[in-house]
């Protein structure tokens, strides 16, 4: 009597073990999911939450294997991320996806997280690693009924992810990623709309103000030359008195468009205003600036561009212009810019003095400020 009470009470206490053991767990698993989902909510642009669920959530869920997958019909996403500096080729557990057709075979209509054993229909999502997971939770990211992408866990254990957990920690991990997918999203394209010109669609004045100030900062940290192209299309005026102004925006529109085919990702082609537009490269020699330049000129005279069944043909002056942090930099970052632009806008003037349809290069401006000081050392 007294052994099967000691054996009862044994069991009991290793029932009571096993439950605060998987007390202990869920609470330890709700404390990181809440600083993840704080971290997240914190976080304001696109390419920063990409990171923080790829590094911090392997590490906040201890998983073996994590990726992120979101639909990018539009190559929009991609376009954010690019000019964010963000590098999607080294990213490999991000995938873009150009449809939402494979997540809606994967998830079906209803929409639930995939939790179970490694499916090969779920191999595109842990391509980037030679050992596959062996159990996985897919997880459907999903707003107003569209599928924005899914968030995708592995592990190596077949008892990590198995299809009778709970799911309501899950399904909560939806709807805040989601959210703050959403809300990210509409963020970047707030911000894009409100820096790009509506009829060119380059950026706009604002977005180059505000560049122009990134960029001397980084040429400044990284000694590497910045140069500043200024363009005018000539004689734009005789194009609308011409052929009307639907005629002059056409113009704009492929000038702009064959211009910025010719720049890197990572330069800036802004409308400054009117037919103007200013280019901002990085890292290039003075004769390497001149060859870039020379190739914008001839593409745009060798345009052939037709309106309204007429032909229409242009030239363009470029003024050139480039800064070279000194050793002692005391102008502001806003004092070099607008001293950038006034050289390459003043050797613009001298490209349309002297004929237009050419280029005119003020070469590198002088920081006055550093050399009066460097003076006084
Ligand atoms: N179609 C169109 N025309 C514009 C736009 N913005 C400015 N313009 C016109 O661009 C013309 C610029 O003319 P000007 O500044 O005299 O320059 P230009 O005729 O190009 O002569 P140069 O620059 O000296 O070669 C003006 O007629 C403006 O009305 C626009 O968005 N669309």
């Amino acid at each position: 009597m007294e052994e099967d009470l000691t054996t009862d009470l044994s069991i009991l206490q290793s029932h009571l073990d096993g439950m605060i053991n998987r007390v202990q767990h869920n609470s330890n698993a709700l404390r990181r999911f809440q600083a993840f989902e704080r971290r997240l909510l914190n976080l304001n642009s696109l390419s920063e939450m990409i990171v923080h669920i790829l590094e911090d959530g392997k590490a906040f869920f201890d998983l073996d294997v994590i990726s992120l997958c979101l639909v990018d019909k539009e190559n929009e996403l991609s376009e954010y991320l690019i000019q964010d500096g963000f590098d999607i080729k080294t990213t490999k557990q991000l995938t873009l996806l150009k449809d939402r057709h494979q997540l809606k075979t994967l998830f079906g209509f209803a929409v639930k997280p995939y939790i179970g054993a490694y499916h090969p229909k779920c191999s595109e999502f842990f391509s980037y690693t030679d050992r596959k997971p062996i159990s996985v939770a897919l997880i459907p990211l999903i707003r107003r009924g569209k599928y924005l992408g899914s968030l995708n866990f592995g592990s190596f254990q077949q008892e990590r992810f198995i299809d009778t957990m709970a799911t309501d920690f899950i399904e909560h991990m939806i709807s805040v990623v989601s959210i703050c997918l959403e809300n990210n999203l509409n963020f970047e394209m707030m911000r894009r709309t409100s820096l790009i010109d509506t009829l060119t669609g380059v950026n706009n004045r604002r977005f180059l103000e505000q560049r122009l100030g990134e960029e001397i900062d980084r040429c400044q940290r990284s000694g590497e030359p910045l140069s500043c192209l200024f363009l005018d299309i000539d004689y734009f005026k005789s194009i609308n008195d011409t052929h009307g102004h639907q005629a002059g925006d056409y113009v704009l529109k492929q000038v702009s468009g064959s211009v910025k085919n010719l720049l890197r990702n990572n330069d800036v082609l802004a409308r400054y205003g009117g037919e103007e537009f200013v280019a901002l490269l990085s890292n290039l020699d003075e004769s390497k600036l001149i060859a870039i330049a020379e190739r914008i000129r001839c593409t745009v005279e060798a345009l052939n561009m037709v309106f309204d069944g007429k032909p229409i043909q242009v030239t363009i002056s470029i003024g050139a212009a480039s800064y070279s942090a000194p050793k002692h930099i005391l102008s502001s970052a806003a004092d070099i810019a607008m001293r950038l632009i006034e050289s390459a806008d003043a050797a613009l003037y001298q490209a349309k003095h002297n004929g237009r349809n050419r280029i005119e290069n003020n070469g590198f401006i002088i920081d006055r400020t550093s050399i009066d000081s460097a003076a006084s050392y």
